[in-house]
């Protein structure tokens, strides 16, 4: 083996592999798949792997097109390591048809054939063209049946065609025959023999009908993980002095036995083959007994019932054993929601903080204004209201930024500094007192005075909304404390709209019920609505976006 690879020039090599060691399962207690494998695949040939169910044949294939890693050893496809940048591999190279057809039901052969086609940037032209001649090969049904409707059998010649669409340099084929009847599986191979011999092409075929490999150029016969022999197939039976391939694979497998048995290799995993051959026929019931057994089975199976309780438990099973199966979903199906909920409510669950707000105050000098807070008197009569109102800001939510003009804050707000800017005009205590004093004959100027004047940066809407709403809770705060201390009852400072809460009964929605509008009639309740006049707070939602 190693002797023909060194004659082989590398231009000449399709694959090369080389002391291929790989295992599943943990490094205590592994399972080892590929062992010390070599194998040497030429360009213009076809090569039949073969060997017994669990071998590692697939696990060798998935190797070469780069789908899965050695522990240990050396692949070369086409000159390039699969896996590696610019190798083609898995790519436009390499044909593949895995074992399991992975098809979606969903979809057309047409449909099929033109995804697969894209994913190798071929045009919608070449891909018909190539779909014609391989459908005609095939003996694919109308390219626009869909694959739902397909037999397992058809499913593998579409996915045969989807292997050989992009025309590629290396064909890696499982078990392409399968389910396949010998008509077709003799078209296929002549077809086969016609891309490797006419385009140089490599093909890599595993099959289980050993008598069907025989028209390969070479083959492998691997076991264990290891190939017992490679060559062509003549030569093997010539060689081992047999008349079928089987028997040639036999003697080998005796022969590893043999050697296995003497400690010359050490595989770690038990042998399937032996397994199979070591099962013990069971006796075959006489034919009476039989019928006897069938008729009893048909009469239990005419009083089966299923049950949608039946059809939910075995469902509920399925879902269990697979979870029990890959513990790794179901951690992800608990966290992946637990965490979604803590990123959510850590990202945009809490409330805002130190929000930056202008303030502009002209009823203070501005060095006056910075210290506000100190100027808050309690009582009913305060010089200055504005920093009683400042004084309910949370310090926590709202970073009061000072500014001389309103024209400097709202350039703040546009330049992104502050979210938003708080006017406070001149006369405010003074407008406010008046306000109070002559409440039945307030003129618009002095309601203007009294106001106080928002604008919001409106490009961010919740730290907007929460900035107003923070603002207006502020606000009542103020006026209820003045209001107490002015000897007025504190609640003439709620606004009066009372909105309720109901659960919902059933589907009956009480939409009458939910929002209770008890706006005060100013001939009963004149001081109220009167004092919501005096105590105004207009918010102007300036749309400002930066
Ligand atoms: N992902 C995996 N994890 C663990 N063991 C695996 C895995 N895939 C395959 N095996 C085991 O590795 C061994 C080789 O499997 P592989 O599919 O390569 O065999 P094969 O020769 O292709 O078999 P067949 O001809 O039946 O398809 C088997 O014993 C299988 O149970």
């Amino acid at each position: 083996m190693s002797a023909e690879m060194d004659v082989l020039p590398d231009v000449e090599l399709a694959v090369s592999v080389r002391d291929a060691y790989k295992f599943y399962g943990s490094k205590k207690k592994p399972v080892v798949v590929l062992n010390q494998l070599n194998m040497t695949v030429a360009r213009g040939c076809i090569y039949g792997l073969l060997g017994a169910s669990g071998c590692g044949k697939t696990t060798l294939l998935t190797c070469i097109v780069g789908r899965r890693k050695l522990m240990s050893g050396q692949i070369l496809v086409l000159g390039g390591k699969p896996g590696t940048p610019g190798s083609g591999v898995p790519g436009p190279k390499v044909g593949y048809m895995p074992q399991e057809t992975a098809l979606l039901n969903e979809f057309t052969i047409r449909n099929t054939m033109n995804y697969f086609g894209k994913i190798y940037g071929m045009t919608t032209d070449e891909v018909e063209d190539r779909m014609h001649l391989l459908c005609g090969i095939l003996e694919l049904p109308p390219k626009d049946t869909q694959i739902l409707h397909l037999s397992g059998g058809q499913k593998r010649r579409v996915s045969l065609a989807a292997a050989l669409l992009h025309d590629p340099e290396l064909l890696i084929l499982d078990e392409p025959t399968v389910g396949v009847d010998p008509v077709l599986r003799h078209s296929i191979w002549e077809y086969l023999v016609e891309i490797t011999q006419k385009q140089n092409k490599a093909v890599i075929i595993t099959t289980h009908y050993i008598e069907e490999a025989r028209q390969a150029d070479k083959i492998g016969l691997m076991r264990e993980g290891t190939l017992l022999a490679e060559d062509a197939p003549e030569n093997l039976i010539r060689k081992h002095d047999c008349e079928t391939l089987e028997d040639v694979f036999l003697k080998l497998s005796r022969r590893q036995e043999e050697l296995k048995e003497l400690g010359i290799t050490s595989q770690s995993r038990s042998p399937a083959i032996e397994q199979s051959q070591g099962s013990i026929e069971k006796e075959p019931l006489p034919v009476v007994r039989v019928q006897d057994k069938v008729q009893e089975e048909r009469k239990k199976m005419r009083k089966l019932k299923p049950t949608i309780l039946g059809a939910l438990q075995s469902q509920l099973m399925m879902t269990a054993l697979r979870y029990y199966r890959n513990p790794g979903s179901l951690y992800f199906l608990v966290m992946f929601p637990i965490l979604q909920l803590l990123v959510f409510v850590y990202a945009v669950g809490h409330e805002p903080r130190s929000l930056p707000l202008a303030i502009v105050n002209e009823e203070l000098s501005f060095d006056n204004v910075t210290n506000c807070v100190g100027l808050a008197e309690p009582g009913c009569d305060p010089p200055f209201l504005s920093c009683r109102l400042m004084n309910e800001i949370n310090p926590e939510q709202i970073v009061p930024q000072f500014y001389l003009t309103w024209n400097e804050s709202l350039d703040a707000v546009k330049s992104g500094k502050v979210k938003g800017a708080l006017h406070i005009g001149p006369n405010f205590t003074e407008a406010w007192k008046e306000r109070r004093e002559v409440w039945q004959e307030v003129s618009d100027e002095l309601i203007d005075d009294s106001e106080i004047a928002v604008s919001l940066d409106m490009s961010e809407l919740p730290i907007a909304q929460f900035l107003s709403k923070e603002l207006l809770a502020s606000y009542k705060r103020f006026a209820k404390q003045l209001l107490q201390d002015c000897n007025i009852s504190a609640r003439h400072g709620d606004t009066p709209i009372q909105v309720k809460i109901i659960f919902f009964n059933y589907s009956k929605v009480y939409f009458n019920d939910m929002f209770k509008f008890s706006v005060p009639r100013a001939d009963i309740r004149p001081q109220q609505s009167e004092l919501h006049r005096l105590y105004g707070l207009r918010i102007n939602f300036d749309v400002i976006f930066i």
